[in-house]
């Protein structure tokens, strides 16, 4: 297949800013092995946490993301960046817990609405090697008027063998959320970071 073609695009609104983004299909299917069906967005902007919009990139290496919308199902492009080893050579458990709560996350927003992690529960089955090309999977269980369940997967590309496992409750929030929260933190006498 090949990768030149231009984008598709399709105008969008994203779920957060409700800026106008764009649907873009083709150019990196074949990097992250999905059949033709699965509708591919770039990570060119949206939907990034706050520290990675201005840079365009998601901080944790999770990059390309495809949805099997009939299966509310996502699979992402994956990369551990050297920053985040912790063993010689492998991943540190925290940057496996950032990453999951990036796939389930993305995943639950995609389908349901804005959200936070109440709960994530990781199985660390293997080493995760840093600088491998890895995918991530996940997919709605279950959603319960604010809750929503989601269990997801890190994967070593090469293989598909399955490095770590989570599941994790999502809870909807509503547009005041930062405001109530930055409410409370100002009656909290914070020092900004000193001593
Ligand atoms: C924009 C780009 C995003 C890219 C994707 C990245 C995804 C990553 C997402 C994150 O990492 S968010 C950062 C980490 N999470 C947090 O900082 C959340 C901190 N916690 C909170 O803000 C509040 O505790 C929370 C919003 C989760 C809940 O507070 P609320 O006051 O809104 O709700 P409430 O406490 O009434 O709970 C609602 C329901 O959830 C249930 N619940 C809440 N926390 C729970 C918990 N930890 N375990 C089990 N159940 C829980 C709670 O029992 C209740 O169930 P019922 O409706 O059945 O009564």
């Amino acid at each position: 297949m090949t990768l030149a073609s231009p984008r598709t695009k399709n105008n969008h609104n994203c779920l957060f800013t409700e800026r106008r983004i764009l649907l873009c299909c083709a150019p990196y299917k074949e990097s992250i092995g999905v059949e033709a069906a699965w509708r591919t967005r770039i990570r060119d902007g949206d939907r990034l946490c706050t520290e990675c919009v201005p840079r365009g990139a998601c901080k944790f290496g999770v990059s390309v993301l495809a949805f099997d919308d009939a299966a509310q199902h996502m699979r992402s492009t994956i990369l551990c960046p050297a920053a985040y080893e912790g063993g010689p050579g492998v991943a540190h458990g925290g940057w496996v817990c950032a990453a999951l709560d990036e796939v389930l996350g993305q995943t639950v927003m995609e389908y349901h609405a804005r959200v936070v992690t109440a709960n994530l529960s990781v199985d660390f089955r293997l080493p995760v090697p840093v600088g491998e090309a890895l995918t991530g999977h996940a997919w709605i269980d279950a959603l319960d008027g604010r809750k929503v369940r989601a269990t997801g997967e890190l994967r070593l590309a090469a293989s598909d063998a399955v490095l770590a496992r989570a599941t994790g409750l999502f809870i909807i929030i509503d547009p005041a959320h930062y405001v109530r929260h930055a409410d409370w933190l100002a009656q909290q006498k914070v020092t900004g970071g000193t001593a």
